[in-house]
């Protein structure tokens, strides 16, 4: 897991860096400026690009100066730089490169307050106004030059984060930020990256790491960690020689109705294929044909509840085209009281929780839930920003002793010890109906197979979103088809267990 760390946490890795690697500070700009060039050239190859580079005054200023320097240096000749003095403060490392810069043959300008805002030729912008020091909201001369430079709608790549945009505090609706193409950050995402408010501002980002001493960093105290397949790889474990169907555990699915069978298809399908041992499900009798034409595999019980032997599964999901109807509240209420092993929750048995205290208070420990947005909020109340959901998971999942899993293009997981997990995998071609319920039956079948919850949720989570990476990578397609998705899995499983 990499931790999250805040701007002030990374003001600190920086100092710590610099007096223990040891590197004089204005080495490591350098460095930081060398790992945004390399990655600036694979977005902008052609040398006779025309680029404006736009300059505060501090350190982010000072990595504009060197990243012109070192653009020019690589035989980009067509570079001018604009020095934005919104304020008279400089950092030495500010002027060092002002005076390396100096004996370049680029050319630059200084814009002061009150002056006329020069017109943009240039195709590409590198905006390396403010960075993580950002201490308020942009207003005044700044906030008109940025609005201005949002107008001339080039082609814009930022030096660690949009100006304007904090780093890891709410982002306000009237904030004013330079819209970016590209970020190319510093050895971290930063919080708001993840999270949607900034999706107006940023079109893509990549990190690139400029040698902060990782050992502190990870011994930094932050609740938010981001997942990585070696993660993945110590949770799942490879299946053994000698086992055989009973080793790897029953799993329930009680989902669909007769206009929705396609919600518990899908689910028993990625069951299936995430390795359950046995899949059985519990449908409307008029879903059986479609059961056992496309899943020859799962086992069926049609209608009658009183034909499950709650003790004979390992795990059950329920939820996916369910409905709420009465049948469906009976469903979720006898779960709830007899079953003694793993459930995770979605689609409409959240709804059902939010409309009924009572139900919710049944949910049993380490129970997992997989609202999207909307469900998320029905269940606990409106929000009005993705920070005060990110607190909500927290409390909720510490008060329940639940595993939250918030669904969106970086699903977050909160576990009961109050950790926040975010998950990178993913793309938006997942984004259509069916993918969800693909996700509750991934997980359950980790439960059945004795994964803790907060570990299924985590790898099932993870390979979701990679199986849905892999099909992009490989078919090149816009949208994925759920079921698509749920074969997959098994393939991202069997690469992400194989140890060659
Ligand atoms: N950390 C690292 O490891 C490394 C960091 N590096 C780089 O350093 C960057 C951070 O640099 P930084 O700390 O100098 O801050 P930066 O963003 O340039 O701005 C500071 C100036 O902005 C001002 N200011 C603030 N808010 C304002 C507002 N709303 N409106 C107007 N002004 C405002 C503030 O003024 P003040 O409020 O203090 O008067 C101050 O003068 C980081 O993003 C990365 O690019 C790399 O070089 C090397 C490794
Ligand atoms: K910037």
């Amino acid at each position: 897991m990499k931790k999250i760390i805040s701007a002030t946490q990374t003001r600190e890795a920086d100092a710590y860096t610099i007096a223990h690697e040891p590197i004089a500070s204005i080495d490591l700009m350098e460095r930081a400026s060398k790992a945004f060039v390399q990655r600036f050239m694979i977005e902008v190859p052609h040398k006779h690009t025309s680029i404006a580079v736009y300059c505060g005054t501090g350190n982010n200023g000072g990595d504009g100066l060197a990243v012109a320097r070192l653009l020019n240096a690589e035989k980009y000749r067509n570079i001018s730089v604009i020095i934005l003095q919104h304020s008279f403060k400089t950092t030495p490392d500010f002027e060092e490169n002002l005076r390396r810069l100096k004996k370049t043959s680029i050319q630059y300008e200084i814009i002061q307050d009150g002056m006329e805002f020069p017109p943009n030729q240039a195709e590409v912008i590198i905006d390396a106004i403010l960075g993580s020091g950002l201490n308020k909201p942009l207003e005044g001369s700044i906030a008109l030059w940025v609005e201005q430079l949002n107008g001339f709608e080039k082609n814009v790549i930022a030096v660690d984060i949009p100006t304007g945009m904090f780093a890891d505090q709410l982002i306000d609706k009237d904030a004013v930020i330079l819209k970016s193409d590209l970020v190319i950050s510093f050895q971290r995402p930063k919080l708001n990256f993840l999270l949607p408010e900034s999706s107006p501002f940023i079109k893509q980002w990549e990190v690139v790491d400029i040698g902060l001493d990782e050992h502190f960093i990870q011994h930094c105290v932050s609740d938010k960690v981001i997942i990585e397949e070696a993660d993945i790889k110590e949770i799942i474990r490879v299946r053994d020689n000698f086992s055989y169907k009973g080793t790897y555990g029953h799993t329930l699915i009680i989902a669909g109705q007769p206009e929705t069978m396609g919600a518990a298809l899908l689910c028993a399908e990625a069951s299936l294929n995430t390795g359950s041992g046995l899949t059985t499900a519990f449908i409307p009798a008029s879903g059986l044909t479609a059961l056992n034409s496309r899943l020859p595999e799962v086992m069926a019980i049609p209608d009658d509840h009183s034909k499950i032997d709650w003790k004979n599964y390992d795990a059950i999901a329920i939820g996916p085209g369910l409905g709420k109807n009465l049948t469906a509240k009976e469903l979720l209420s006898l779960t709830l009281q007899n079953f003694r092993g793993s459930i995770v929750l979605d689609a409409d048995a959240l709804n059902m929780l939010s409309d009924d205290q009572l139900l919710f208070n049944l949910l049993p420990e380490q129970s997992i839930i997989t609202p999207h947005v909307k469900e998320f909020d029905r269940l606990f109340g409106e929000h009005f920003s993705w920070h005060s959901r990110l607190i909500t998971m927290q409390e909720q999942a510490r008060e329940r002793d639940l595993i939250i899993v918030l669904k969106n293009r970086y699903t977050i997981i909160a576990t009961p010890n109050g950790s926040l997990y975010f998950n990178l995998t993913g793309t938006p071609a997942m984004a259509t109906g069916g993918s969800g319920d693909v996700l509750t039956g991934v997980i359950a079948s980790l439960l059945a197979q004795g994964y803790f919850a907060p570990q299924a949720a985590i790898a099932g989570v993870y390979l979701h979103g990679k199986a849905g990476c892999e099909i992009v990578r490989r078919m090149g397609i816009n949208v994925i088809p759920a079921s698509q998705l749920a074969t997959e899995i098994n393939k991202v499983m069997y690469s992400i267990v194989k140890h060659d």
